[in-house]
């Protein structure tokens, strides 16, 4: 049983071990949409001399080269990498590569630029907006066969990795030595680090350890025209000229591919436990963070919320339940953590339930209900709530999904007008990152088979939604990028200038624009 907060009596919670926040959510099985088709500019044409060049210069080409030339379907493998995570965009690339070092990368990427084949590079392809698979016939380039962890630097913590390697797989290196990375995702089983860096990705660990630019100490990372550009030494301080690794980092693979990261890593939490509240209004959801920053200060890893209509989706679609039912209208997860690592275990446990009385103390009046995990299953199944989610929206149907930075106070009126917007074609349900002023809104629409209606709100909706940010000062991605998605809203979101230095960033480094074309640029 979960044990309850009331006002009139908090006892003294039992906190055992440590668990993983989900385990990964994997959308291959959704219908398939497709959303964007387009027309490769001047690109060359993809010919069987290209294919025995890049046989003769990979390492294990039967397994480094996947091609179908001819594009007869014979390659189900080829198909994987065409077709993105939510099954929104189907490719027409022939060929995928899989090079099993820079210098390969370096060979294939000075071949296709001379050439004029255009290239998209690709991690785990888990991403949401688009941005990893080719909208045509690109060629594919997967980092997949580079997944060597190169080794961990006890005395600085940094992390030093090949570009292919998942996640998952880098959480549980890590754990010998009492590190994690300092980003997770739901999609921690199948994302690469790679792909993390080139998208910036964020996630729940963010508000603690913050983006990956600032814990990216170095990076490897080769240039449409092969250069390679090595800044591997991992220097924790090193204040020389531009920091090339930033314009990678968040680039979505349009300046060229990382191939190698050095990263540093916090420490495990010697200890943490998770709450979960219930709140009446959006008021009480902004004190209750107040509160938790305030109090809970460095103590304080994670502060997520979601409405009431994201709660139902979950009960509707999953089988995952919330302690606090489905009677409320915002629910908060907060997760506290001691890092204390000379505590005993007794101590770690009642250092953290301390903080949590001490909270509950200031929010008594503020929260209607709340309940706080007793052991590891709990902890996740509290997680669940949040992180499970977005499977519930998914199986709910065709969905609308955004990641916006907003003005906090801005978060129920804005969900309220897309709400109005859709009216009742669409269940929409705001959640997300409350502790980094980043809201998810998902709205989906009955089932898979109405695409035509689909496509008909999204074009109502999209350039009223993503005005409406600029509008506030918001930003229309907060954490999952641009991609294809986004790519005809980029401009709208920033100003004349800074566009402009951007393209002329890419045509100085990518001028033949090979490097994933329509892809944060429309
Ligand atoms: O799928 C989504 O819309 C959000 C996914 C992820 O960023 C999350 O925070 O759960
Ligand atoms: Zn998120």
């Amino acid at each position: 049983m979960f044990r309850h907060y009331k006002a009139s009596s908090l006892l003294r919670q039992t906190l055992v071990g440590r668990t993983s926040v989900s385990s990964s959510l994997n959308c291959a099985s959704a219908p398939q949409i497709i959303l964007v088709h387009s027309q490769n500019r001047s690109y060359s044409k993809l010919n069987q001399d290209d294919v025995n060049h890049f046989k003769g210069i990979l390492n294990k080409p039967e397994v480094a080269v996947i091609e179908d030339l001819e594009g007869t379907g014979s390659s189900s493998e080829l198909s994987g990498y065409n077709t993105d995570w939510l099954n929104k965009l189907k490719g027409n690339s022939k060929l995928a590569l899989r090079p099993s070092s820079t210098e390969e990368v370096s060979q294939i990427l000075k071949y296709c630029n001379s050439r004029q084949l255009a290239v998209v590079p690709q991690g785990g392809n888990t991403g949401l907006v688009g941005g990893s698979v080719p909208l045509d016939d690109e060629i594919v380039l997967s980092l997949n066969r580079m997944n060597n962890i190169i080794g961990f630097d006890k005395n600085y913590s940094i992390l030093k990795t090949q570009a292919g390697v998942v996640l998952e797989k880098l959480i549980e290196y890590l754990e010998q030595f009492g590190y994690m990375p300092p980003v997770d995702l739901g999609a921690r089983g199948s994302c690469h680090i790679g792909g993390n860096l080139a998208t910036n990705a964020g996630g729940i660990k963010l508000l603690k350890y913050n983006s990956l630019h600032a814990n990216t100490i170095g990076l490897t990372a080769v240039l449409p025209d092969g250069t390679i550009l090595d800044n591997m030494r991992a220097l924790r301080k090193d204040n020389t000229g531009y920091h090339l690794k930033h314009l990678f980092i968040g680039s979505e693979g349009t300046l060229g591919v990382i191939t190698e990261a050095a990263i540093l890593c916090p420490k495990i939490p010697a200890a943490h436990n998770v709450a979960l509240f219930a709140l009446d209004n959006f008021d009480k959801v902004e004190e209750v963070l107040r509160a938790s920053k305030d109090y809970l200060s460095e103590n304080l890893t994670a502060i997520e919320f979601f409405d009431s209509e994201s709660n139902n989706i979950l009960k509707d679609h999953t089988k995952h339940r919330n302690p606090l039912g489905y009677s409320h209208n915002y629910y908060m997860v907060v997760e506290v953590s001691n890092f204390d690592n000379t505590s005993t275990a007794e101590e770690n446990t009642k250092i953290i339930e301390d903080k949590f009385f001490g909270l509950f103390e200031k929010i008594s009046t503020v929260i209607e209900d709340g309940v706080i995990a007793q052991d590891s299953s709990q902890r996740e199944a509290i997680w669940n709530c949040r992180e499970r989610i977005v499977e519930g929206f998914f199986k709910e149907g065709m969905t609308f999904k955004y990641d916006f930075s907003l003005p906090i106070d801005k978060f129920p009126v804005f969900l309220d007008k897309i709400r109005d917007k859709l009216g009742d074609h669409a269940r929409t349900g705001g959640y997300g990152h409350i502790g980094d002023g980043n809201i998810h809104v998902n709205a989906s629409i009955k089932g898979y088979d109405n695409l035509k209606l689909f496509k008909e709100l999204q074009k109502e909706l999209e350039p009223w939604v993503f005005s409406l940010v600029e509008d506030y000062e918001g930003s229309i991605s907060a954490e999952h990028g641009i991609g294809s998605f986004k790519a005809p809203y980029f401009e709208l979101n920033k100003s004349n200038k800074m566009v402009s230095v951007m393209k002329q960033i890419k045509g100085v480094l990518d001028p033949n624009g090979i490097m994933n074309p329509h892809k944060l640029f429309d």
